[in-house]
């Protein structure tokens, strides 16, 4: 009998992972030299997250959970590859999607449409891949005759719908995502969370950022909590909820 552990059947792993970030205090030659002068430091290392370990296995559905500040989105850039780590190794089995921010690999003078074939192509699809799906993007995002338009001019729901439209139809075997439904419109919001649960439900693997506590209890069933760039819990979802909702 072939026996496989956790972290074989991982499809992220995370391994003595930190980031630290230097804050600067000055923003002009004047103010650095006069900081000099008084002997202040002109930048202070901050740790955004310290050294962390996690493993998330194929079809796994995680929430990252906690405070302003506490280092989910770090760790989300950390997984996504759009952040170096100081320390420790990421890595992620299959194709990796997410939405992290909003307009993040699209090309502002592009249009709608070839930002689609920019983006899926950074996705890792082939062109006759996107040709095939075009349309299928193209009816997901519904946004008419902008599809046309250079992207500088699209609101932020508008970056949304196509960015997640392009994301989904790449068929990701993990997907990442960060608060930025809060900016689709209601109908949006409902058509975007029923296709993350499609996803969850064909086996694909989520990791997802929010402060809707009621949204990541529906669609997560693994809560990591993290305070102040530290893993504080890992276990089912309601759990860390509840953990959350009561350190206020
Ligand atoms: N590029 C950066 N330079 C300096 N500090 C940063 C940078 N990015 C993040 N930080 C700091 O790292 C800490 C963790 O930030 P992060 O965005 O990961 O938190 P978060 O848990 O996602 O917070 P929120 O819930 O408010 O979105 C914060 O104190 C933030 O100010």
């Amino acid at each position: 009998m072939q026996t496989r552990t956790v972290v074989d059947r991982a499809a992220v792993e995370v391994e003595g992972v930190s980031k630290h970030f230097r804050l600067r205090h000055t923003h002009s030659l004047k103010e650095a030299l006069v900081w000099t002068v008084q002997g202040r430091a002109r930048t202070d290392d901050f740790t955004a997250l310290h050294p962390l370990d996690l493993a998330i296995e194929a079809g796994e559905s995680l929430a990252l959970l906690g405070r302003n500040g506490s280092g989910k989105s770090t760790l989300l850039k950390l997984l996504a590859g759009v952040m170096a780590p100081d320390s420790g190794q990421v890595r992620v089995r299959g194709r990796l999607a997410g939405l992290l921010e909003v307009g993040a690999g699209f090309h502002p003078d592009l249009t709608g449409r070839e930002n689609v074939f920019l983006n899926a192509a950074i996705l890792g699809l082939s062109r006759a891949q996107v040709e095939e799906r075009f349309d299928d993007i193209a009816a997901f995002a519904d946004i008419g005759r902008f599809l046309d338009t250079q992207v500088r001019f699209y609101s932020s729901g508008m970056f949304l719908r196509l960015a997640f439209a392009v994301a989904v139809h790449t068929e990701p075997d993990v997907f990442l995502v960060d608060e930025i439904l809060a900016v689709g419109d209601e109908a949006f919001r409902a058509k975007c969370l029923d296709r993350i649960e499609r996803l969850a439900g064909e086996g694909r693997t989520l990791v997802v950022v929010s402060h809707d506590l009621p949204l990541v209890e529906r669609l997560c069933s693994r809560g990591v909590l993290l305070d102040r760039g530290r893993l504080v819990a890992d276990g089912p979802v309601r759990t860390a909820v509840e953990r959350l909702r009561a350190a206020g």
